[in-house]
């Protein structure tokens, strides 16, 4: 049933007979199913062959593919890829390179000296809201092109369907099980073309190949490739076989989602394209080949699948990336929802930027997630039809942050803010003439030119001040106490707590007086294989997001997750960088300032909602510092009662929680926080007060798609 098709230098790439899943007996489906996970354990590859796809439905699909890539260049930049949020269109010989590097500027370098010999339109799911594929005109040989390419996306989503029912199988669990993730197709089909080349390239550039190693990102990748060969897979010893092509089967290969959803027992192995095997001719002829890329759908929670882990120790991964609002952003969700009762002559929208990007220097996070904003703002732009976004923008955009995504928020706003002259009291009439006189003019309305359109920046228990001596005095949560031990031991950070400490008691003395916390706990081994690659962050940023004359919000969340704060040195040298912003006293200090000032010179809202422990708590011993009294105590550092340099600071208490942190983590979580409604109404009133301006008089509720 089972044959191998590789099997050299200890990789072993089975040859499956996927009919025998599809339309067997169920011994013959469990057999199959097995036969398939154990692929994706061993090597993460298999071949599947007895699909439903014919031969001759394969090969013009192969064909049509052919006729595209050979429209001229110039037709097929007219639709080319323009960000990875759509990941559609086309894109050019030398624009991507695939490779398992993360330093832009080392995969800038890489990509220069040898770019990916290859070109590829990249298909999305059609119809999904703000994110139209790329289609080429349908003319000559290009009629029908579309029709085909969406009928072979629906039939791979199909095969995706099954595939996943079979890994279900094998592992034991319900076989619809993974239906719910895979009903929609949030998938991506890609055509590639790797064009004719001369056998020197290679010869003289030894680092030349077709695609760049790398591995996949998503769950599940069916690939068809043509008869030339050049895929090669890096076995078991480092060594790339040759995944030779074998008629009418789909190579299959596990992604590093896969991999961590399953904890790790399904492998994402890297792979590549060469230059096919040895042959005479000074030309290698061009080579054809499929990917689909298979996703669970976008709007998903993830955590570990069943039956991939014994006991809840084995759990090696967080679940999800958004949690921070809330485990699936309801937070952010009924905050939208909130909003958009208040204010019905606009769409509002929440849309949670991804937990993982938020990591390393603050100021490259803050970049990368302007980035995403800008991108998220233009599609919705492009969605609602708006005719000049840059000069009219329809969206407008409300950053909430939680914890330190606060910080990131307020600086993206100032960041975007000060590319933005100062508006004069009395506004020019040329100033709306074009757009150009717009963005250079001199006075002009403070709306018409800052693009993304901030309106507002609610950030939710941010430490813009720091964080308060009493979260990290030593005092009855002892296991907390590692972390900030760590913390303390780490060069510059030592700074953090104690510059505040020393301006809350109005100490400005030395270095003398910083703790002396404990080390963090050996850690077990679990504890090890927890933290080693996993690649859980500190934070989140969430976005409440308007559109057509809307909302946004974007914020980050938890710095300090609570099951995370006994994990020691990993966790606080992993985002150590981000983390450090919080020990540069003045800069938090002038971050504040700045904020306040845009909130007076243009208008953009600012409030910090910082939690303050309620009934629950007892008064606090704090090292140095003295007594804490109970309802005194806070995360934050509180800046000084001058509303004129610090902006608007309110409460939310907790009557629920004992100590600071889990004040801080039980925001959003109605259960842990008895003050979740008044937050949230809180927020609601801040958000609808920012926003009832002349924009939203003058909008209409329109229907986006
Ligand atoms: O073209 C191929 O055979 C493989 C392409 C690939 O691995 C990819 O695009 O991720
Ligand atoms: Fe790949």
């Amino acid at each position: 049933m089972e044959e191998a098709a590789v099997k050299s230098d200890g990789l072993y790439i089975p040859l499956i007979d996927f009919s025998q899943f599809l339309n067997g007996n169920p011994e013959q489906r469990k057999q199959t199913a097995d036969a398939i996970l154990r692929g994706f354990q061993t090597s993460g590859f298999i071949y599947l062959k007895g699909l439903p796809v014919t031969s001759e439905y394969r090969k013009h699909v192969f064909e049509t593919s052919a006729k595209y890539f050979r429209l001229p260049i110039e037709t097929k930049m007219s639709h080319c890829w323009t960000t990875p949020e759509a990941n559609r269109g086309y894109s050019a010989p030398g624009r991507e390179k695939n490779t398992d590097l993360t330093d832009v500027d080392a995969i800038k370098k890489l990509r220069d000296a040898v770019p990916d010999l290859k070109e590829s339109l990249e298909i999305g799911r059609e119809g999904e809201p703000g994110r139209p594929n790329h289609w080429p005109d349908e003319e000559g040989e290009l009629v029908g092109f579309k029709e085909t390419m969406l009928g072979f996306h629906e039939k791979c989503k199909n095969l995706h369907i099954e595939v996943m029912r079979a890994i279900a199988v094998g592992l034991g669990i319900e076989e619809s099980w993974f239906d719910k993730y895979t009903d929609v197709g949030d998938n991506t089909l890609r055509l590639l073309h790797y064009p004719e080349v001369k056998r020197d390239v290679f010869k003289i550039n030894p680092g030349q190949v077709r695609t760049g190693a790398h591995s996949d990102y998503g769950s599940i990748t069916l690939l068809f490739q043509d008869s030339q060969g050049g895929l090669q897979v890096q076995s078991p010893t480092g060594v790339f076989v040759d995944a030779a092509p074998i008629e009418d089967t789909c190579v299959v290969n596990a992604g590093d989602l896969l991999a961590r959803w399953s904890n790790d027992n399904i492998k994402s192995t890297i792979h590549r394209v060469v230059e096919p095997p040895s042959r005479p001719d000074d030309v290698y002829p061009a080579r054809y080949s499929i990917a689909y890329f298979c996703n669970p759908n976008f709007k998903d929670y993830i955590e570990a699948i069943p039956n991939t882990y014994a006991t809840e120790q084995d759990r090696k991964y967080e679940g999800g990336d958004d949690n921070t609002f809330g485990e699936k952003s309801e937070f952010a969700l009924h905050l939208a929802a909130l909003v958009s009762a208040a204010l019905p002559k606009v769409s509002v929208r929440a849309i949670t930027y991804p937990q993982y990007e938020t990591r390393g220097d603050l100021h490259e996070c803050v970049g990368r997630f302007r980035d995403w904003l800008l991108n998220r703002v233009i599609d919705l732009e492009v969605a609602a039809g708006t005719p000049s976004p840059t000069v009219e923008p329809s969206v407008r955009t409300i950053l909430i942050g939680h914890s330190m995504g606060g910080i990131v928020a307020a600086e993206t706003a100032i960041g975007i803010a000060s590319e933005v002259p100062v508006p004069h009291t009395s506004k020019s009439k040329a100033s709306h003439r074009d757009s150009l006189t717009v963005l250079v003019g001199e006075s002009v309305g403070p709306t018409s030119l800052m693009f993304p359109y901030i309106q507002g920046v609610l950030a939710f228990d941010t430490p813009f001040l720091g964080i308060s001596p009493g979260v990290v005095a030593h005092g009855a949560e002892g296991h907390y106490n590692s972390v900030n031990g760590a913390l303390a031991q780490l060069n510059g950070l030592s700074t953090i707590f104690w510059n505040n400490y020393n301006q809350a008691s109005g100490n400005t003395g030395g270095s003398s007086k910083k703790p002396t916390g404990a080390l963090p706990a050996p850690e077990t081994p679990q504890e090890k294989k927890k933290q080693s690659g996993s690649g859980w962050g500190w934070g989140q940023i969430a976005m409440v997001a308007g559109a057509a004359g809307a909302l946004a919000a974007g914020g980050a969340a938890a710095y300090m997750n609570r099951e995370h704060l006994t994990s020691g040195w990993t966790w606080v040298s992993s985002h150590l960088e981000f983390v450090g912003c919080l020990a540069r006293g003045t800069e938090l200090r002038e971050r504040l300032a700045k904020m306040v000032k845009l909130d007076r010179q243009m208008g953009v809202g600012f409030a910090n909602l910082y939690t303050r422990l309620g009934k629950a708590a007892s008064a606090k011993e704090v090292s140095m510092v003295g007594t804490v009294v109970g309802n005194d105590r806070t995360f934050c550092n509180l800046p000084e009662k001058d509303k004129r340099t610090t902006g608007l600071w309110m409460e939310a208490i907790n009557d629920k929680s004992k100590d600071e942190i889990g004040a801080h983590m039980a925001m959003f979580e109605p259960k842990d926080n008895p003050g979740y409604r008044k937050l949230s109404e809180d927020a609601k009133n801040l958000i609808v007060r920012w926003s009832k301006n002349e924009w939203y008089e003058s909008s209409g509720r329109r229907a986006i798609q």
